[in-house]
């Protein structure tokens, strides 16, 4: 089943940019994917459509088999979000952030169990002002948990992570995938990409350009990583785009 199907979505911004030229995506249920490509490419603006915060100009986009905007209500109750700017409520403990958070959704969710799937114990009656910007991204990742989502968006989920940390969330995110979680990663760290993805998707001016496993892509432009793969991707089509 897909989780997301996004047919022929285009949007124009107030200014003329036409961020969106026509996109096809799909999102296979309880997959990890990850959606790839430079700065401008239409990364957010995707992200922004599929999780209703953006209204698209033509096209169809399904969420869980459901057609938006129309479903919008409903299908905000089954997706997380955890933006990359993740702030919370500074002057509240972590307990009472993922307690809000569940509340907002109205989901009963057990705050125990995440505060030991995050390894937040000893945090839990911190406030979140006084945690690191590691233990944040935590709290941001159970936050967007806290209403028991089907679907959960992470956008650029690890950016000023210490290796450590960054390689605890990664296996936080695959344990997700292990209990039915579709999980839809925006990144530009390739070896994340590579490491966790089931498909990988690369955005290029508004459209895709490349689908497949990361091994897929990796094959097709015989390199040794994804990162490689991407980059001589990229080459190709800012080649083509000279012409
Ligand atoms: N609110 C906005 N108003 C006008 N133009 C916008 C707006 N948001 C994005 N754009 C433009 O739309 C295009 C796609 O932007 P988007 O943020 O979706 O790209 P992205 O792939 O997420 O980039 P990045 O990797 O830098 O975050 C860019 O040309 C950007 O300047």
């Amino acid at each position: 089943m897909l989780a997301i199907d996004m047919k022929d979505v285009w949007k124009t911004y107030k200014n003329g940019i036409q961020a969106l030229k026509g996109l096809n995506l799909q999102v296979e249920s309880g997959e990890i994917f990850s959606l790839l490509g430079p700065n401008g490419a239409g990364k957010t603006t995707t992200v922004k459509v599929m999780s209703c915060i953006l209204k698209y100009d033509r096209g169809n986009v399904k969420v869980l088999g459901k057609e938006l905007p129309d479903s919008c209500g409903e299908i905000l109750r089954e997706v997380g979000i955890m933006p990359q700017e993740f702030q919370g409520f500074t002057d509240l403990t972590v307990r009472e952030n993922l307690e809000y958070f569940s509340k907002l959704y109205d989901k009963e969710v057990n705050i125990d169990s995440l505060i030991d799937t995050f390894e937040l114990k000893k945090y839990e009656n911190k406030k979140l002002r006084e945690l690191s910007g590691g233990y944040k991204r935590r709290v941001g990742l159970a936050s967007a948990l806290a209403g028991d989502p089907k679907i959960l968006f992470l956008d650029e989920p690890t950016v000023g992570l210490d290796p450590k940390a960054r390689r605890s969330l990664w296996d936080i995110i695959k344990g997700l995938k292990e209990k039915g979680i579709t999980v839809f990663l925006t990144t530009h760290y390739l070896d994340e990409a590579e490491k966790l993805s089931d498909t990988v998707v690369v955005i290029y001016d508004g459209r895709v350009v490349r689908r497949g496993k990361p091994g897929e892509i990796i094959d097709e432009f015989k390199k040794e990583n994804l990162e490689d793969a991407y980059l001589e991707l990229l080459k190709n089509l800012e080649g083509e785009n000279n012409e």
